[in-house]
């Protein structure tokens, strides 16, 4: 703990620093203040005891007695005075130091690539780490209170020194035991957090599933509220274990350091006893020793409790120093080579990749593909075949376990990260509902630029959204965040808009539209892909993909992969006919999916009289 306070002080005070110097100069002035004041007054103190009991009438001793007592008196005064300087400046520091911590933590982690968000390890530093900003906070104040308790103690310890050197010792002696118990305390607790965290964030995760308006609809339908709630009382049940376990433990450690306390204490009155009685102190001497001991043994308790607390705050900022580390080696990249201004192709070559995890197959195996750009490219493929993880990949947010993805004859493992994300614009399936208006949802798909409004009209129309502009309550500027005042719920089709709209309004090269028509109507859905084939025909790259396998039809080449590998490509004739030689993976798929229409959909009838099924086998 020794060794530790001067680095833990330095810690806070550097973050301090950065959050407001002058109120830190006002903060470290004032305590430094405080404590010369309390040695002063002591001395005085101990010079009024020396008066009083000397010989002489009472008013003599008293009027001897004066000078001190008023030096004593102007000590407390301006001790009084610095103590609310020194508060004000702390107040102030506070919330200061607990946004630049908030913000390093906030940075660090934003900038990470996405496999360390879904790395387990460093999710559980995160969340310890998200207690630093807070605890750094508190640092402040404990350090501040830390100061002026060394103050105390340094000014009782020098009278005591002066007085007789054992009393020094017996004074540690005295609090030894409590310093003791409460480190042992602290780490107790500190090791328990970090063994409990992630079952800690479990039980609210549930506790805000159970309030969340998402899950509302589907907690009532399908009654998950009392199971939600039975494993809530579980996990906090079981957690309300461990910290019976520590309190437990914590009272059977205070009581030890109590007795030894005790023992300390008596020993320190005895050995007094003892000076006293060999004549070796005075009198007078006696009584200021028992007010130094009083008062040097509840500053040295104080500053124990005061050093725990900070030791038991530091460690959480220690977790946040090391998950900025942690961020600072697995940030993204910046730099590197540039993509060529007007590829003519995208190719991937031989690409494998595995998710993180230890029992993970590989998500992609060996695929190799080109996506000509200008063109409309379709990735289809049966459900955990690779095609988001071929998408994630070029867009950057995963790197190849082995193989290329090459822009022309550019490596995007070498290329500049921010030029590669910059071409491209997606919506994925899981394209985020942002909780703002509706402009913002639109136009933070371009957030390094002024939102432009004649783009995002143009976007909205791309996506067939004005209508549903049109119809919200406050157009553009509606709330799209239930369970806030003004706030506006969408359909997930209306969303579906919105998020192709966002896609539309970033403009990049390569626009990657994943299941963009799962959740639109049929006229949504048609006029999308003509607006898909518009924006291809002006030379935009148009990555597609989808499950409706007759929508790929306009696609000018189809991939269709299959277990990480590319099975088969070509055209949508080419993959149909005969002629073409392949493993005619897509061919069947079509087929299930026809033949499902066959029987579903109502026969037409046709002109010749026969009855005719919408893309049916006749
Ligand atoms: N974040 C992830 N962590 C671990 N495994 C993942 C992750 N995402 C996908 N996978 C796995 O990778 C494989 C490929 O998934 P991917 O999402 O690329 O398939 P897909 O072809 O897009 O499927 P779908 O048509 O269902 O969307 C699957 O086995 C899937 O379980």
């Amino acid at each position: 703990m020794v060794t530790r306070l001067p680095h833990l002080i330095a810690t806070t005070a550097r973050l301090a620093w950065e959050a407001d110097k002058s109120a830190l100069r006002l903060v470290t002035l004032a305590e430094v203040g405080r404590g010369i004041s309390q040695a002063v007054s002591l001395v005085a103190v101990n010079r009024v005891l020396a008066h009083l009991l000397e010989t002489g009438t009472t008013a003599e001793r008293l009027a001897h007695a004066g000078p001190a007592l008023t030096v004593a008196g102007g000590a407390a005064l301006i001790g009084a005075v610095l103590r609310s300087l020194s508060t004000a400046g702390t107040g102030q520091l506070e919330p200061k130091v607990e946004r630049v911590a908030t913000e390093r933590y906030l940075a660090h982690t934003a900038n990470v690539e996405l496999e360390a968000v879904e790395d387990d390890e460093f999710h559980k530093l995160l969340d310890s780490a998200s207690y630093g900003a807070g605890s750094a906070r508190r640092m402040v104040k404990y350090c501040q209170n830390v100061i002026t308790a060394l103050m105390s103690l340094i000014a009782a310890a020098s009278v005591l020194a002066i007085l007789h050197p054992i009393l020094l010792v017996m004074l540690v002696a005295m609090t030894l035991p409590s310093a003791w118990a409460a480190l042992s305390v602290a780490r107790r607790r500190y090791t328990s957090f970090h063994v409990w965290v992630q079952h800690s964030r479990a039980g609210q995760l549930i506790s805000r599933l159970l309030i969340s308006t998402e899950a509302a609809p589907e907690i009532r339908v399908h009654q998950v509220g009392p199971f939600l709630l039975h494993h809530f009382r579980a996990m906090s049940q079981s957690q309300e274990g461990e910290q019976k376990r520590l309190a437990r433990l914590a009272a059977r450690t205070g009581l030890i350091a109590a007795g030894w306390t005790g023992v300390a204490t008596a020993g320190a009155y005895a050995t007094l006893g003892g000076l006293l009685w060999t004549g070796v102190m005075a009198l007078s001497v006696g009584g200021t020793a028992v007010l130094a001991i009083r008062s040097g043994s509840s500053s040295l308790n104080n500053l124990v409790l005061q050093v725990n607390w900070l030791y038991e705050e530091s460690m959480f900022v220690g977790d946040l120093h090391r998950l900025c580390e942690e961020a600072a080696k697995r940030t993204i990249p910046v730099g590197g080579l540039p993509l060529p201004k007007e590829p003519a192709q995208i190719t991937f070559e031989d690409v494998a990749f595995t998710y993180q995890g230890k029992d993970n197959k590989r998500a992609l195996d060996g695929a190799s593909l080109t996506i000509p750009t200008g063109k409309i490219v379709a990735l289809v493929g049966a459900n955990g075949s690779g095609k988001s993880t071929l998408i994630k990949l070029l867009c950057g947010l995963y790197q190849p376990e082995s193989g290329r993805i090459l822009w022309d004859d550019v490596d995007a493992a070498d290329a500049d990260r921010q030029e590669l994300v910059s071409r491209v614009a997606v919506v994925g399936q899981d394209f985020y509902r942002w909780p703002f208006t509706a402009d913002v949802n639109v136009t933070i798909g371009r957030p390094d630029e002024p939102p432009n409004q004649e783009r995002l009209e143009a976007a909205a129309r791309y996506a067939g959204a004005e209508s549903l502009i049109e119809e919200l309550p406050r157009g553009w500027s509606t709330l799209l965040a239930r369970g806030y005042k003004g706030g506006h719920n969408l359909s997930g089709g209306q969303w579906q808009l919105l998020g192709l709209s966002r896609a539309h309004y970033r403009r990049g090269q390569v626009l990657i539209v994943d299941e963009p028509t799962s959740a639109l109507d049929a006229k949504a859905e048609q006029q999308l892909f003509d607006q898909i084939r518009m924006l291809a025909d002006a030379g935009q790259t148009v990555i597609l993909i989808t499950h409706r396998l007759g929508s790929v039809r306009a696609a000018d080449l189809i991939h269709v992969l299959d277990h990480g590998r590319v099975a088969e490509s070509g055209t949508f004739e080419d993959l149909l006919s005969d002629e073409v030689e392949g493993p005619k993976v897509f061919r069947d798929l079509y087929r299930i999916q026809a033949a499902q229409y066959a029987t579903e959909a109502p026969a037409v009838p046709s002109q010749n009289g026969r009855p005719q099924v919408p893309g049916g086998r006749q």
